[in-house]
């Protein structure tokens, strides 16, 4: 039988049989538990926590269980096809893996683990900026990988446009703009512990490599701890750019032939500014509930966003994502793919990048077997007609 990414069902069944067990959960809940055991307690905080009182990370949760599949049976499903492209990037299935900053706190493999993983499942990774391995040795260790660049634009426009160059000069395929964080938000698990990755050097490799930055600092950070504290701190001087407007998006247009897409859209509004400006698809998400605490559920915008942008370009999904069902959920509500972040930090959490791949087996294999089942052969026969709202 050619090979189904449901398989690693039946793969797991038959080490069964020969008397063994999973060595990792299959459930996002079960990895989350078991991440937590394997991470120190501020690396938990950050990965796990959300903004405010975690209302919006709830909400998007909540928000998918009010869309129930309505199976469909005797429809012929052998012959499934998951894989898609997307802005000329191919990929094994509708899912990415999301940009996930500071990934060394989290396990010392961090974004090379990322984009490895995606290289061996055929799927596309989207390195951050606040990476902690840079974005050119990522390249390095997965030069097959379909890899994306995600931007924090910072306030200072040559390493903005520096950093732009870079990837696209390491080979990435699509910048990512993200814009709903240009500083981090009130998030009480973090304060708690008084604890931020990027100020103990989490995250930086991207800025420490970068010809512009080094230029800025009186001392190359790799000096001595004095010359490393004060790169910290112009880092954090130039982060992010709160003055940005979406005239901006031009600018970044004028760096690069890649697509490019926004990342953090919410509102119709907001999309049809984004491609308006010169983008090529928008990413609704929350920023997985970490940014604006009571916001709405990013499932719930991504109904409006949709049809806002019709067939002007992609629309991506992500924020609450846990299971495969949730990926059918986000399709049928029209998101061309969802990008996951939490669930393959457990997984690398639990054992680098074999843990991400893991994970991410598990969720692409609930994701074919459910969509068989649920009567589809492929995420383009899915629409809104899939589904019932429950109230
Ligand atoms: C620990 C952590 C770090 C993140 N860092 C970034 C980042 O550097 N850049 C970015 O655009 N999004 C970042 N995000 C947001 C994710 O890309 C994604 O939007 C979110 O995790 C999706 O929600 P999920 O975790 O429910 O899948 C981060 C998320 C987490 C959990
Ligand atoms: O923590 C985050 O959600 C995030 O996006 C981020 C921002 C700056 C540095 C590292 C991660």
């Amino acid at each position: 039988m050619a090979g189904h990414l449901g398989d690693f069902q039946l793969e797991i069944y038959l080490r069964g049989l020969a008397g063994e067990r999973p060595e990792l959960p299959v459930t996002y809940d079960e990895l989350e538990v078991a991440a937590r055991g394997a991470m120190t307690a501020e690396a938990f905080a950050y990965v796990a926590g959300g903004a405010g009182s975690e209302r919006t990370l709830r909400a998007n949760r909540a928000a998918f269980d009010r869309w129930r599949l309505v199976p469909r049976m005797l429809r012929s499903v052998t012959d499934r096809e998951l894989s898609t492209e997307v802005l000329g990037t191919p990929m094994a299935a509708p899912v990415l893996l999301a940009p996930v900053g500071t990934a060394s706190v989290i396990h010392p493999d961090a974004e090379r683990a990322q984009a490895r993983a995606a290289a061996d499942l055929g799927l596309a990774s989207v390195l951050s900026t606040a990476a902690s391995t840079s974005m050119e040795e990522v390249a390095a260790a997965a030069p097959e990988a379909n890899r994306w660049f995600q931007l924090y634009w910072p306030n200072d426009p040559e390493l903005a446009e520096s950093l732009v160059r870079r990837a696209e000069r390491a080979g990435y395929r699509a910048i990512v703009v993200t814009v709903d964080t240009w500083t981090m938000a009130w998030r009480p698990r973090d304060l708690a512990l008084g604890h931020l990755p990027f100020l103990h050097g989490h995250g930086l490799a991207n800025y420490f490599s970068d010809p512009v930055f080094r230029s800025r600092l009186a001392a190359p950070p790799e000096s001595g701890p004095e010359a490393r504290r004060a790169a910290i701190l112009a880092f954090t001087g130039l982060f992010g750019n709160p003055s940005l407007s979406w005239s901006d998006l031009a600018t970044l247009r004028s760096w690069t032939t890649l697509p490019v897409l926004v990342k953090g859209v919410c509102h119709p509004d907001d999309a049809r500014a984004a491609l308006d400006a010169g983008a090529d698809g928008v990413v609704v998400s929350n920023h997985g509930g970490r940014q604006v605490d009571g916001a709405r559920a990013a499932l719930d915008c991504l109904v409006d966003v949709a049809d806002a942008v019709a067939a002007r370009g992609p629309v991506l999904f992500d924020s609450g994502i846990r299971s495969g069902a949730d990926v059918l959920v986000a399709l049928a509500l029209g998101a061309d793919a969802v990008l996951v972040g939490r669930l393959w930090a457990f997984g690398l959490a639990l054992a680098g990048h074999r843990g991400v791949v893991h994970a991410m087996r598990a969720l692409l294999a609930e994701l074919d077997l459910t969509m068989a089942l649920a009567g589809y052969r492929s995420p383009a026969d899915l629409d809104r007609r899939a589904l019932a709202f429950e109230r």
